[in-house]
């Protein structure tokens, strides 16, 4: 049984229809790699999925809970990492500081989350999605600004939210490091 499955699935998005027809199963274990040029809709199918936006038509199931990581960091500014992920970690139940140490990110625990680097705060939000306890992880561009450490962490990560029966859908210009996914190219 798929954790997500959309039927028939269509995004209008500013008066004009960015695809239509869509039909999409994640299924536990799975990482499925969202593909297709600017513009054609690829952080909408995101957002649809995480039921932040509407579809134009079809259908969204949702069997499991769902975490969103995209380039804004849904973290509170002012607060220390540490505190603002555990924040976040306490209401899902997950452990921020597994979370911020499979990142490499401990030891930034007490820098206020404001003061973080591009790449620190890529980082920050991908621990959010790990500590959220969420079975579907949908990332939004997830190796933008990390180093080839980071995109390591985030590679290992996956691997293990698969391994554990989490299902996976990231939209990426570039390939994620990591064998086994599944491409769904959008502009195909
Ligand atoms: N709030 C909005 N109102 C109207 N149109 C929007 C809105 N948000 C996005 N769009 C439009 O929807 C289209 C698809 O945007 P989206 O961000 O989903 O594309 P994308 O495939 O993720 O692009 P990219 O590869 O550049 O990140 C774009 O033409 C964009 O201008």
């Amino acid at each position: 049984m798929p954790l997500i499955t959309l039927w028939d699935v269509a995004c209008r998005r500013g008066g004009r229809l960015l695809f239509e027809g869509l039909n999409l199963r994640l299924y536990e274990g799975a990482v499925t790699e969202l593909r297709g040029p600017n513009g054609i809709g690829k952080s909408s199918l995101l957002r649809i999925v995480a039921g932040l936006l509407p579809a134009y038509a079809g259908l969204v199931e949702r069997r499991a809970a769902v975490a969103l990581a995209d380039d804004a960091v849904a973290l509170d500014m002012r607060q220390p990492l540490g505190r603002a992920l555990g924040f976040w970690a306490g209401l899902d139940g997950g452990d921020a500081d597994a979370a911020m140490a499979a990142m490499g990110i401990g030891h930034l625990a007490s820098v206020p989350v404001a003061w973080l680097s591009t790449g620190q705060r890529k980082r920050a939000s991908v621990a959010r999605v790990i500590a959220s306890g969420a079975p579907v992880w949908l990332l939004d561009e997830p190796l933008n600004g990390l180093d080839q450490d980071g995109a390591a962490r985030l590679a290992a990560a996956i691997v293990a939210h698969a391994a554990n029966g989490g299902t996976i859908l990231a939209a990426s210009h570039q390939p994620l490091p990591l064998t086994g996914a599944s491409l769904l190219d959008l502009g195909a």
